[in-house]
């Protein structure tokens, strides 16, 4: 059973429960076999070149996947600003779920294909003048998309190409490893206090996980939106490089990443995280609720109406 686990459901909770031997449910063994049966027909367009495989079922995101290398190129693709709507949200998870089923896949560059822009965080037009289930729809994407970068049993690395202001934080912290332009144009932090809304329990655990509960409260509260330099002072970024050699150096990092075995640093990965992400799936039902209820409040569609207004005001 271990053995089979490993090969088929690489994600971290398998990797904990092969390290200290628990059962696992069964539904888990399902789900990673019907997962592997991908490419899904219909859905998923195969281009071969020499050993890179190209496979995306959205003109919203490209994903690469070196064969010889074991390194993947997940880029974000998603005009103007690469905002995460319901439906990159779901090809993002579904194609770091492929990703980690394929067997000679070791790590994942996460990226943007816009200049400037990493990624704008959620799409607040999901968030305004919809239905309530279409809120819990939505939520559950993004927890889903949480899930599988948070909980990824892969080497990930950010190449912050751009500004990334809350959910594009968000992903940014979920990686291993933060690169990025160092562009003082650009910036970095969960500004949802600016935007009258609260940042839920894990993206505030995803952050104190890279740095630490001071820094973590002071930038919640402050909704503080960090320059690249500022990033790494204080540990939100590792490093900030030349513009131009963003993509070079993840990739650089990558290979020191990847002369760790595998099955040692995924374990360790596993030990550090299993607490926060079992944290939200205990609660990820009453978590949809909190959300539906709370951003379907007069309020805060005031708030974001206001927020998105002022966005659109021409820039001085
Ligand atoms: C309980 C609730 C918890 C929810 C947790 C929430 C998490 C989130 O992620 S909320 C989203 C927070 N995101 C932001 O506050 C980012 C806002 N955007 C910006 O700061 C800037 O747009 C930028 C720095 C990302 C890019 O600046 P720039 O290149 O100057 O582009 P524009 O500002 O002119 O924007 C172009 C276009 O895109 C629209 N837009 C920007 N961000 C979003 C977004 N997050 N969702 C939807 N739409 C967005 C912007 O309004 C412009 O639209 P048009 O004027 O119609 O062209």
């Amino acid at each position: 059973m271990a053995a089979l686990l490993l090969r088929t459901s690489r994600g971290l909770g398998a990797c904990l429960r092969v390290a200290t031997g628990c059962p696992s449910p069964s539904s888990c063994v399902v789900a990673a076999w019907s997962s592997a049966r991908w490419p899904r027909e219909g859905a998923v367009a195969w281009r071969t070149h020499a050993q890179v495989r190209h496979y995306s079922s959205s003109d919203k995101l490209s994903i690469d996947m070196d064969d010889k290398t074991g390194v993947a190129v997940l880029k974000l693709s998603n005009p103007p600003v690469n905002s995460l709507s319901l439906e990159l949200l779901t090809e993002l998870a579904i194609g770091l779920d492929k990703l980690e089923m394929n067997p000679s896949c070791r790590g994942v560059i996460m990226t943007s294909a816009h200049p400037h822009i990493f990624s704008a965080g959620l799409d607040v037009s999901e968030m305004m003048g919809k239905p309530t289930e279409h809120y819990r729809e939505f939520w559950r994407a993004v927890q889903e998309m949480w899930l599988k970068l948070y909980g990824s049993s892969l080497v990930t690395i950010a190449a912050i190409n751009g500004s990334s202001p809350a959910g594009g934080c968000l992903m940014a912290m979920c990686c291993d490893y933060r690169l990025m332009a160092d562009n003082p144009k650009y910036s970095i932090g969960l500004n949802e206090t600016k935007l009258g809304i609260v940042a839920p329990f894990w993206f505030r655990d995803t952050m104190m996980g890279v740095v630490g509960t001071r820094v973590t409260e002071r930038s919640l509260q402050l909704g503080l939106m960090y320059s690249p330099a500022e990033a790494v002072h204080v540990g939100l970024v590792d490093r900030t490089v030349p513009e131009e050699t963003v993509f070079e150096e993840a990739r650089t990092e990558m290979a020191r990443w990847l002369k760790i075995p595998d099955h040692a640093r995924q374990i360790t990965k596993s030990m550090m995280r299993k607490t926060t992400i079992d944290h939200l799936l205990a609660q990820r039902d009453s978590d949809i609720s909190n959300f539906a209820n709370f951003i379907s409040k007069d309020s805060i569609q005031k708030s974001l109406t206001a927020y998105m207004q002022a966005l659109r005001q021409p820039k001085k």
